[in-house]
């Protein structure tokens, strides 16, 4: 299911900030090289996250699920004078096609590319007082990296989930486990006191959390 009508999608499409061309290469690449490529943020969702970082203008961004780095590249696009992103993929097999990306990019010189799995490289990483973190990995480990990350964000900071609506199967009938496993995670946090947030209908579902 679509959660939004495909024209409105268009509407919202052709009337935001054009993708910017080092985007629209790593959207090409990805879609002619890469196994699943819808799994790449996109033009709107990228806009997006563009626009939220430069809201913020974080010294520190860590995301959690690089891919083909095209949301990692939107993000970086906010970033202070002086700010990083740390990204992090499991996938050693994307290593070179990334190093490219990045290098494709004005945004290049503030990321650092991680390979391996998530919760072992964070605990290498000891990042403190990150400003925006991003959570795109394995669904079902979403509520454990928040867990282990709300500390280390500074009050004010952000923490978004992708893919929160799971095309809409989380509020229907369907109880297959990928489904269940999003439904609790966004009740969790629709109940915790420690942090603001909102769901936006945005491609799959983007989960925002400020932290107070
Ligand atoms: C949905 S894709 C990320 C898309 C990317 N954030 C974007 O918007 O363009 C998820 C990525 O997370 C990676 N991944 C899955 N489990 C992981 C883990 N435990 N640690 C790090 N990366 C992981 C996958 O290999 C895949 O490349």
């Amino acid at each position: 299911m679509e959660i939004l009508d495909p024209a409105l999608q268009a509407y919202l499409d052709s009337h935001c900030d054009p993708e910017p061309e080092a985007l629209q290469q790593i959207n090409r690449e990805t879609y002619l090289k890469v196994l699943k490529p819808h799994m790449l943020s996109g033009h709107y969702q990228g806009r997006l996250l563009s626009m939220l970082s430069k809201m913020i203008q974080p010294k520190l961004i860590l995301e959690i699920g690089t891919y083909t780095g095209y949301s990692a590249v939107c993000l970086a696009e906010g970033l202070a004078e002086e700010g990083v992103l740390h990204t992090i993929e499991a996938n050693s097999e994307l290593e070179e096609m990334l190093n490219s990306h990045f290098k494709s990019t004005n945004v290049d010189k503030k990321i650092r590319l991680h390979i391996g799995p998530a919760e072992a490289v964070m605990a290498d990483l000891e990042l403190n007082n990150i400003d925006i973190v991003f959570i795109d990995a394995d669904k079902r480990n979403n509520f454990r990296y928040f867990e282990l990350i709300l500390d280390k964000v500074r009050p004010g900071g952000l923490i978004i989930i992708d893919n929160v609506l799971w095309k809409g199967k989380v509020f229907g009938n369907h109880n297959d486990a990928d489904t269940v496993n999003i439904r609790k995670l966004n009740e969790r946090i629709a109940v915790n006191t420690q942090v603001e947030k909102l769901i936006l209908p945005v491609r799959d579902g983007i989960l925002i959390i400020r932290k107070k």
